[in-house]
């Protein structure tokens, strides 16, 4: 087993990666809890929920599956999981688990950071996407009108990674949070990048695999630990996401993954990045493997001005310009402040190559 720390404002968690880790939940958790709600989804609930349960054999264990799925995120939910949390009785002295993807980590995490005004929860992710996702502390739920508008800064009390589970993973699922790795990538290290670009995803084996988690989550646990509520350079984590979240949130939530938007949003930064300092950067290599592994290469026809809508209300907007996430060089991203207007001829370029593709 492998162990990163992260250090927060608020406390110090461990992130455990490796194999075999669900069966031994009560081994790693630090303290004796007076119950535990453990939160899954109608898929991994089938898969997992048992073993979790299981290795939990001393503890009052109450357990909530939502409909699996991004529109999972959402404040009806919210409320049913706040309903299960009083109803049985779970209080100060209680920890939530959230076993799964993105969606039950962040709406699971959103629900201990607003129970009875906080209490304690772990991340047991179980998809490839969700080494960021449980990383870091940003828990939320969808708004109709923007993706992660309700949520907090809420550190785990540890994040327990049992790389074993991202093998019953559907394509999509895989793509989706491989998008994310990449982005890892491309914000920090050419040769973490290149050794993605060099890897099929069909054929990815376990070792290579565990490598580019393991490079991921430690590009993402430096980055929170130097800039926790995303004042500085967190931002590079949302590179991709400003068109990306846009797509989820026009396209309606759950009808493209999470990655795959991202990795379309990635594709315009680059090219945008390009455009802006006059460099050269992978995006025809980027393109290729997305092609090679079957990423989205086309978008229906969204209109770029509902799109521009939803970026300008992005979090890191701050005044009537839309701040970009771009690359100078591969590990060198900074943020760039465009006008809606600078955007809107970019974007339909962008867009109309995507219709055609
Ligand atoms: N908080 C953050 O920092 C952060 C970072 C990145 C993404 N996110 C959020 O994460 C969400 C996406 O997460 P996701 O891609 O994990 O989606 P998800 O949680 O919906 O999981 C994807 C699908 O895979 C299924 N699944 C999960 N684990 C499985 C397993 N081991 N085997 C088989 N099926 C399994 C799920 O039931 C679901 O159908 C988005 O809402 C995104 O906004 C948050
Ligand atoms: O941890 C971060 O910071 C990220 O930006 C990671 C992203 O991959 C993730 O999708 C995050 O939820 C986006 O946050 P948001 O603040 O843009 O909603
Ligand atoms: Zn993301």
């Amino acid at each position: 087993m492998k162990e990163i720390k992260v250090q927060t404002s608020t406390h110090p968690y461990k992130i455990m990666i490796g194999e075999k880790l669900r069966f031994n939940l009560s081994e790693v958790l630090s303290k004796k809890y007076a119950s535990v709600l453990i939160i899954t989804d109608s898929h991994v609930s089938k898969l997992y929920l048992k073993d979790v349960q299981n290795s939990l054999a001393n503890e009052k264990v109450f357990t909530a599956v939502i409909p699996a799925g991004e529109q999972s995120k959402s404040i009806e939910q919210f409320y049913e999981l706040h309903t299960k949390a009083i109803e049985n009785g779970l209080n100060r002295n209680s920890l939530i688990i959230a076993l799964g993807g993105g969606v039950v980590g962040d709406l699971a995490g959103f629900v201990a950071a607003t129970y009875m005004r906080g209490i304690d929860y772990i991340q047991v992710p179980t998809t490839i996407l969700a080494h960021d996702s449980s990383v870091g502390g940003k828990v939320a739920i969808n708004h109709a009108l923007g993706k992660n508008m309700i949520g907090n800064f809420y550190p785990p009390r540890a994040v327990i990674y049992d790389v074993e589970t991202v093998h019953t993973l559907s394509k999509a699922e895989i793509r989706s949070g491989y998008a994310e790795l990449v982005k890892e990538a491309l914000i920090s290290d050419v040769a973490f990048f290149e050794d993605i670009m060099a890897a099929s995803l069909d054929e990815m084996n376990n070792e290579r695999l565990i490598s580019h988690l393991q490079q991921g989550i430690e590009v993402k646990a430096r980055i929170v630990e130097e800039d926790e509520k995303e004042s500085g350079v967190r931002k590079f984590l949302n590179f991709g996401h400003t068109l990306g979240h846009a797509i989820e949130a026009e396209l309606g939530y759950g009808k493209m993954t999470h990655g795959e938007a991202i990795a379309i949003g990635m594709l315009f930064a680059l090219g945008l990045s390009q455009k802006y300092y006059g460099v050269n950067l992978p995006l025809e290599e980027l393109t290729s493997w997305m092609k090679a592994n079957a990423y989205p290469s086309s978008l229906p026809q969204l209109n770029p001005n509902d799109l521009l809508a939803k970026m300008a209300s992005d979090k890191k907007v701050l005044n009537d310009r839309i701040p970009m996430v771009l690359l100078k060089e591969i590990g060198k991203p900074e943020t760039v402040e465009f006008t809606k207007e600078e955007l809107l001829e970019e974007l339909s370029s962008f867009l109309g190559k995507m219709v055609k593709a």
